[in-house]
């Protein structure tokens, strides 16, 4: 079995991946907060935590792989949208026009992210479907002394945890001192961070023993995580932004609500995506969206080539040099496997025969904490092999990359010409001719099986021998008036 080795930011080490439990292994990923379109930084974690879900799912089965990943749906920003609709003259309640405007952006979410070849998660929680297991875990901190009560607001206290700070290495009292914000008058700590807060009443708010009022983000994700996950699980991550405060924060309230679980065992944060040296954000609005870049007609392979081209824990630029080069990269690579006759038939056919597995040593590169751009050169010598069956660990490896994710998509993916479309009818006499090829072959009748061989390539049928079997399909040049009165 490969051995997956990860670098552990909590740790600062990298070593190998050992699951609690290898028929269950748990990931948790902070998704997004769902106000708008995701922009290109937004995808990098998808991209590269979706590799790490694919490679798990290889390495245990793809049935002992549980991926969660959230939504976060409390947030002003949603807010605000639903409430200009609402004065706008828009129809229905602001709870309504609240759930409305976070479907929209989740469906925008599902559109993009898929158009990035990535996996959905096995689960999706929605933060307001948790309110209640939020509540409860707020309730067992504030019994064991861990959090109070103060004006409406819950607040976590960070001297409870003396291991606080641990994750990012920093201590409290540097905390302190770095802090510039200005401290709310019912923290006793500066840094107390909040787990519960009053609505305003023109807001949706959830009743709790505080009085009604919304969870702060960090407590969402520790109780989605305990409720789908378990106390302790096995990966948590998420990007590089979020280790101080966010992930700090989640790790004192899940320890502290399930004292001696440990929570998540390995780490894994990834780097920024930059422009000019800065933080992709919104806030500081030098981005762009993934929409964007489909619509301007870069298909989302060649951005999950850009992405996966730099290792995870290094930032990155999107640069369109790199795109132009992703995309020669990839027409080539999907140019050989067309040209050797690839597509869903012939993959099911190398599948089926057991001859779909992966190449130990591409495998054995990309399990090396997620090194994609070794397992990109890996495939790049894959890609060499002379014959059709010989390319199955190529071809393997594009889909296990997510290159490809429907294999009758090749030739859009190649630039070649599209696959005419074949009648049934037609279809019956070209499989007669390549079974009376293998009849002739078998009986040794030489002669015409090469003159059979000859009809099909006339009409343009591209027929690929794998072993006993033989797959085909209509090349650009198919004829289907060609094999008329034949058989
Ligand atoms: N520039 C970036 N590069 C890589 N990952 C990023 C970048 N910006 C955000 N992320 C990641 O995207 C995920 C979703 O984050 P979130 O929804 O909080 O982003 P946001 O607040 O909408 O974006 P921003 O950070 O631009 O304000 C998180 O895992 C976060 O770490
Ligand atoms: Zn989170």
């Amino acid at each position: 079995m490969t051995t997956i080795q990860l670098y552990n930011t909590a740790t600062r080490r990298k070593a190998p991946f050992e699951p609690i439990d290898p028929a269950n292994v748990r990931m948790y990923v902070c998704g997004p907060t769902v106000y708008d379109r995701a922009h290109l930084g937004n995808a990098r974690p998808v991209v590269v935590f979706d590799i790490l879900f694919r490679l798990l799912a290889e390495v245990f089965g793809p049935d002992h792989v549980t991926y969660v990943r959230n939504f976060t749906d409390v947030d002003d920003r949603i807010n605000e949208t639903a409430q200009k609709r609402k004065a706008a003259g828009a129809e229905g309640t602001l709870e309504q026009l609240i759930h409305d405007r976070s479907d929209e952006t989740i469906a925008w979410y599902h559109a993009d992210m898929d158009a990035l070849g990535a996996l959905r998660p096995t689960i999706e929680p929605r933060a307001t479907e948790w309110i209640g297991a939020m509540v409860s875990m707020i309730e067992g901190l504030v019994a064991s002394g861990h959090a109070y009560a103060a004006e409406g607001h819950v607040l976590f206290s960070v001297e409870s945890y003396p291991e606080y700070g641990a994750l990012s290495g920093r201590s409290v009292d540097d905390m302190i001192a770095g802090a510039r914000v200005e401290v709310a008058p019912y923290k006793r700590n500066s840094m107390d961070f909040v787990l519960w807060k009053p609505s305003p009443d023109d807001l949706p708010g959830w009743d709790s023993p505080w009085g009604r009022g919304r969870p702060g983000w960090h407590i969402e994700c520790s109780a989605m995580a305990y409720e789908l996950l378990g106390a302790r699980f096995d990966i948590h991550a998420g990007g590089m932004d979020l280790q101080f405060p966010h992930h700090e924060n989640e790790i004192a309230q899940s320890c502290c609500a399930h004292p001696g679980e440990g929570f998540a065992d390995v780490w894994l944060h990834n780097e920024m995506l930059q422009v000019e040296g800065k933080k992709m954000s919104k806030s500081l609005g030098n981005f762009f969206t993934v929409r964007d870049l489909l619509d301007k007609g870069v298909p989302g392979e060649v951005i999950r080539f850009v992405m996966l081209s730099t290792h995870y824990r290094k930032p990155m630029d999107w640069t369109d040099a790199k795109r132009a080069e992703a995309e020669a990269t990839l027409r080539g690579w999907f140019g050989i496997l067309k040209a050797h006759g690839y597509g869903p038939q012939t993959v099911s056919i190398l599948k089926e025969a057991g001859d779909w597995v992966q190449d130990p040593e591409f495998l054995g590169v990309l399990a090396n904490d997620l090194n994609t751009s070794g397992a990109m050169a890996r495939l790049h010598v894959l890609s060499k092999a002379r014959t059709a069956a010989k390319l199955a660990p190529f071809a393997a490896g594009l889909e296990l990359m997510g290159f490809v994710t429907d294999w009758a998509d090749l030739a859009r993916l190649s630039g070649a010409d599209e696959t005419p479309a074949v009648d049934a009818d037609v279809a019956a006499k070209v499989e007669a001719l390549i079974a009376a090829r293998a009849a002739a072959r078998a009986a040794k009748d030489w002669a015409e099986a090469d003159r059979l061989r000859d009809v099909l390539n006339d009409a343009g049928v591209r027929v690929t021998d794998l072993g006993g079997q033989a797959s085909w399909e209509p090349g650009p040049e198919f004829d289907a008036s060609k094999l008329e009165g034949l058989t």
